[in-house]
């Protein structure tokens, strides 16, 4: 069986321990491959790597830097077909989906950064004619990167990517249960001539390695996305260190349709906000409020579009949706639908673990549920649930739809529907997310700020936000 290996120093090694995890297919329910079961000895060799690799990257110039990072997204886009296949098989979500999202964005993330790099500035203040003084951003040393398994080779590299950029080096840890795109990434990074030490990778438990990573006194800054319970352990570990910190964290995201909308487009791209990767991703519309002259009708076609989606083999083109991460995310789900049953919610469709029949048979499938006859102060409307389960609500008035939208502890992203422009504008203001699609949902310019207001994490990535994060901004006044 495949035995994953640590990327520490430039060379792939077994973790100190030499103890294995298991990695299960989620689409098979078997085990396929070993994960390195890293702890402390690990991560404090991948400091020290990535400490005596800083300052040579760190004083490379930046074009220099750009260049390796550009050959890292070409060698990307050559193994496309082989990441895309990996991802579906570690993480379950369809091959196409990956194929066309997940890998095309990793490589999008990298291009981007390694460009952006080549056109920042700086200020300049003139304090009347007696001083002069101008900013620096220095890149601020060893970064940790910790990512999550939903979009696992698209989070990783859209944190690491900002960090090699601005000439930090890294230790980074991909999610546990999907390690295996960081894994073939460390080996392009090889071919692409990354110099050893300038990007480490550590695989295994949170618990273990992610929190060794969060403690260590090396690591200035920690980059995270994953549940706002993980976020709130890392920021207890990391504040009192007085690291930098940027938490990307969990969603309970309002989709909001208003009777004036486009009808087609928003029940269609509701689908995708819904359901899209098995709705295991933090800016999917788990709340779909509708305007009540619009919400009989909306409620059937959007039922009838949820039935049509093919859920099984996610090798399979013809695959909507895939398998679940693991068995206990699949149980967390499904505990869910218990729960809003109890609630008193009323399953439209859906609400069943199903055992697609050949060679998924004992995969974690969870239909796409749409639930509706739930106030939105139950533990169904409150609560991450991360999966294939979307509430219907209907609202009567702006200011009721603006209050139903803030009436969660989350504030990462929201989504509208309207023609009216008017409209558009004062609910994107009152609604306290820290993104707002009008009309769209996941279009995506990586120059934008990207993160969320309350539980839903702290600071923003993208463009300028995440350069900036891992770089340390110094003033200098110089008397004339
Ligand atoms: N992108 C998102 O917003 C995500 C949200 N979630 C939410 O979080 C819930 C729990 O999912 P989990 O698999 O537990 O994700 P998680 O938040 O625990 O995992 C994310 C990453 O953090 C690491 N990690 C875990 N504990 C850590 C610690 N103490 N110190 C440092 N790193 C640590 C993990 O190994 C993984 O690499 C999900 O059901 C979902 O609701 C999960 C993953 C992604
Ligand atoms: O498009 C992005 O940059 C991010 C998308 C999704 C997440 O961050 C997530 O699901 O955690």
């Amino acid at each position: 069986m495949e035995k994953i290996l640590n990327y520490i120093d430039g060379a792939f090694e077994a973790p100190c321990s030499d103890q294995y995890l298991d990695n299960y297919d989620p689409s098979i329910g078997k085990v396929y491959s070993l994960i390195p079961d890293s702890d402390e000895r690990d991560v404090n060799k991948a400091v020290d790597a990535a400490t005596r690799a800083f300052p040579a990257w760190s004083t490379l110039p930046a074009q220099e830097r750009s260049n390796i990072l550009q050959k890292l997204a070409d060698l990307i886009d050559r193994d496309l077909d082989k990441l895309a296949l990996a991802e579906s098989v570690d993480n379950g979500k369809p091959v196409s989906l990956a194929r066309r999202l997940d890998i095309p964005r990793a490589s999008a993330n990298i291009r981007f950064f390694a460009t952006a790099i080549l056109h920042t500035s700086t200020e300049t203040h003139i304090t009347d004619a007696e001083a002069i003084n101008y900013t620096t951003h220095a890149p601020i040393g060893v970064a940790g990167c910790i990512s999550p398994w939903n979009l696992p080779l698209y989070l990783f590299s859209w944190k690491i990517a900002p960090a090699l950029a601005a000439g930090c080096t890294v230790v980074g840890k991909p999610s546990e249960l999907t390690p295996m795109t960081a894994f073939l990434f460390s080996k392009l990074c090889v071919e692409a001539g990354l110099p050893k030490g300038v990007l480490n990778i550590v695989h295994g438990l949170g618990a273990k390695a992610g929190q060794a990573i969060a403690e260590h006194p090396g690591v200035a800054a920690i980059s995270f996305t994953g549940g706002t319970v993980t976020g709130k352990k890392i920021a207890a570990t990391a504040a009192p260190m007085f690291k930098k910190l940027s938490l990307e964290l969990g969603g309970k995201n309002p989709n909001i349709i208003f009777a004036d909308c486009d009808f087609e487009n928003a029940v269609a791209t509701s689908i995708q906000s819904s359901f899209a990767n098995q709705g295991e991703i933090c800016l999917c519309g788990s709340r779909i409020f509708v305007e009540r002259p619009l919400y009989e009708k909306f409620v059937e076609a959007f039922v009838k579009k949820t039935k049509a989606l093919v859920l099984g083999d996610p090798l399979l083109n013809e695959t909507n949706l895939g398998a679940l991460v693991s068995a206990a995310h699949k149980q967390k789900v499904m505990s869910y639908i218990q729960t809003a049953k109890q609630e008193g919610g009323k399953i439209l469709t859906g609400g069943n673990a199903v055992n697609p029949t050949g060679r998924c048979a004992e995969g974690y499938f969870i239909e796409p549920t749409i639930i509706t006859g739930l106030n939105e102060h139950c533990r169904t409307n409150q609560e991450e649930i991360f999966g294939p389960v979307v509430t219907i609500m209907p609202f009567d008035t702006e200011a009721e739809a603006i209050a139903l939208a803030n009436s969660t502890p989350y504030g990462l992203s929201a989504t509208l529907w309207t023609e009216n422009l008017k409209r558009a504008h004062r609910v994107s203001a009152a609604v306290k997310s820290g993104i707002l699609w009008v009309n769209c949902w996941l279009f995506r310019d990586l120059r934008t700020p990207f993160g969320g207001m309350k539980q839903s994490g702290v600071g923003r990535e993208g463009g300028w936000h995440a350069l900036k994060f891992f770089l340390e901004v110094k003033n200098i006044c110089i008397k004339l």
